[in-house]
């Protein structure tokens, strides 16, 4: 059951405690408990999802934060490569974490991602002939609910009907579709493309978005692998608990066990701001961090294990000297290049209209359809750089492969740009364009050794020549798809006195340091890396080197972003990640 009441939890072993009960945390629970014999405790700094209208309403997905109660609230150092500018840094904090709080966006990466993981960490169980199984496993392929006949926008046999989660094509249409769709067929550098999961279907060209919701409504970790484990009476849920630091519990074989937990309720939750006295709790198996990339990192340095050097800093002891935790850190970035569009075309007058919207809330609580009942886009794609690019002279191609994207396009027919308000007037056509595998990597360090203190998280975005040409080269890219005849009539002109200048290289590069900030899908700072190598954090098995009695499962163990929206990648992490865990010997 979920519980908010410390108390009951307090000083009580269970076989294995879950920090996170976001994404990952909440598939890990879930597939642990299956086994009636085996007792789980999740511990979710956030509140429970439950009867939280926005986040149910596909439509109202990229409402849900920044800067929301159910956000962790970041915001990232001032970037080097963005002229120095900070922004919003958004995390989930509920139950579900960011797959209760995301875009809906639902894809896997492409076999090459899962290929590169396989090699990097020396276990081939990563790779993707063995990761496929899990789609059967996680994705429960939903009709759309506007009934429409789906019939060349998936490949049924990609899928799986029979999982958890919900995963649907849209259901709604936008007059904007057939225009990004009929120009596929003209354009050699998009051409469509009947399946966007990914896997090893290429994700190259433009087709049909799949969203994680079915029905019309969102499906996240919480409603899809929680809600049908949570009446199990082997697990128990605490919600407002916010883990502190993990605590040494002895060793084993000459390393450090670290079986025990200290959480404090979260602030703004008790009586006493950060929380009054902390609670512990233990595992008698092990306890698994799925706090996800930021979340995990933190609670690994304040528990001691990380970089020496930089626990010194804030007057941790090192426990564990882990010299890669926090370093690493990948993420996508995301530019949103706006068009003005002829008059009367965009959802942009909806987005304006009280009465309209009353409508459409209207028709979502009533029946789960409509607009509401449909995520904020439609069609997306993914490109990428030719082989003789010039910047292959001097850098190697990022992408695990030949057959994997360099950056993704999202087409919106509304206006779009994360922090700064609609305008009055206008219609606007949005394509977001994505640097998908991304040379430039950053950290994630306490700021002190106090655990409520928010960490100094420093992507460190467009900083390599590789990544500012590669963003160059979609935004020339774009600028061409809008060229194809079914668009060309469409689009009146570039937006905003920075991309209306930026005809030539440099001025193109300036203006995508002025307006780029991030898609949400950080990793890579509790690597994976193989068995004898100290390049990470973490080994295959995902237990972290050098310590006992302790998993990390989430989004911060892959060395490298997935090329596609990372959710889908890490629900499959999860997955075979809780068939490791049944399959140990303790
Ligand atoms: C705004 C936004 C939009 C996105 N859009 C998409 C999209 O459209 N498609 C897509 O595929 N991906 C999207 N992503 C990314 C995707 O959601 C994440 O990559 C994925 O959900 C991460 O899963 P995780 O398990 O690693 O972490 P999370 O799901 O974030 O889970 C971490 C959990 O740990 C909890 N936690 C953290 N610290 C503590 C602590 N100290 N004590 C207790 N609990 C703690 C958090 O509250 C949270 O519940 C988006 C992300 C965001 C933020």
């Amino acid at each position: 059951a979920t519980i908010t009441d410390a108390s009951q939890v307090a000083s009580k072993t269970f076989d294995y405690v879950i920090v996170g009960g976001g994404t990952a945390g909440l598939v890990v629970a879930s597939r642990l408990t299956e086994n009636p014999n085996v007792s789980v405790l999740v511990l979710e700094a956030g509140i429970s999802d439950e009867g939280i209208f926005q986040i149910q309403v596909p439509f109202l997905g990229p409402t849900v934060l920044p800067n929301t109660p159910l956000d962790w609230n970041y915001t990232i150092v001032p970037q080097a490569g963005m002229n120095g500018r900070t922004f919003a840094y958004p995390r989930g904090k509920l139950l579900g974490g960011s797959s209760s709080a995301n875009y809906l966006f639902h894809q896997y990466g492409t076999d090459e991602d899962w290929n590169r993981l396989g090699s990097v960490s020396g276990d081939a169980g990563w790779s993707w002939s063995n990761m496929k199984k899990y789609v059967q496993k996680h994705e429960k392929f939903t009709p759309p609910v506007d009934g429409h006949n789906t019939t060349g926008q998936f490949i049924p046999k990609l899928h799986g009907f029979n999982g958890l989660t919900s995963v649907s094509l849209p259901g709604a249409s936008t007059p904007l579709d057939p225009r990004v769709i009929n120009a596929t067929q003209t354009s050699s550098e998009y051409p469509f493309n009947q399946d966007m999961s990914g896997g090893d279907h290429s994700l190259l060209g433009i087709g049909w978005l799949q969203s994680s919701a079915g029905g019309g409504v969102r499906s996240s970790s919480s409603t899809s692998y929680l809600a049908p484990a949570n009446s199990r009476p082997n697990l128990t849920v605490l919600v407002n608990a916010t883990v502190m630091k993990l605590i040494q519990t002895g060793t084993k074989n000459g390393v450090p066990s670290f079986k025990s937990v200290q959480f404090g309720s979260s602030p703004g939750t008790g009586s006493t701001p950060g929380g009054g006295a902390p609670t512990t709790v233990s595992a008698k198996k092990e306890v698994i961090l799925s706090a996800g990339s930021v979340g995990t990192t933190q609670i690994l340095q304040l528990s001691g294990i990380g970089n020496q050097r930089d626990l010194q800093a804030v007057k941790i002891k090192t426990i564990v000297n882990s010299p890669k935790v926090g370093y690493n850190l990948g993420d996508h970035t995301l530019l949103p290049n706006l068009y003005n569009v002829q008059p009367g075309s965009s959802f942009d007058d909806f987005l304006r209209d009280p009465n309209q919207i009353n409508d459409a809330v209207n028709q979502w609580v009533t029946t789960k359809t409509g607009r509401l009942a449909n995520n904020v886009v439609n069609n997306f794609g993914f490109a990428r750089l030719p082989r003789n690019a010039t910047i292959f002279k001097k850098n190697k191609d990022p992408a695990p492969g030949p057959k994997s994207p360099h950056w993704e396009v999202i087409f919106g027919n509304f206006w779009f740009n994360p922090g700064i308000p609609q305008p009055s007037t206008g219609d606007f056509l949005v394509v977001v364009s994505v640097l998908l595998n991304p040379t430039s990597r950053g950290t994630i360090k306490l700021k002190s050794n106090n655990p409520f203190d928010k960490p100094l998280i420093d992507p460190n975005y467009l900083t390599t020549d590789l990544d500012i040409f590669t963003m160059r080269e979609s935004v020339k890219s774009i600028n061409r798809f809008l060229a194809e005849p079914t668009l060309s009539n469409y689009v009146v002109s570039r937006f905003g006195d920075n991309f209306v200048s930026a005809d030539d290289d440099s001025s193109i590069d300036a203006y995508v340091r002025s307006l780029t900030t991030t898609i949400f899908h950080p990793v890579g700072t509790a690597s994976i890396s193989s068995k004898n190598s100290n390049n990470g954090v973490v080994n295959p098995d995902l237990t972290v080197k050098g310590a006992d009695g302790l998993r990390v499962i989430d989004a911060s163990v892959f060395p490298f972003v997935p090329s596609s929206h990372t959710q889908g990648p890490v629900y499959l992490l999860a997955e075979r990640a809780s068939d490791i865990i049944k399959a140990a010997k303790y």
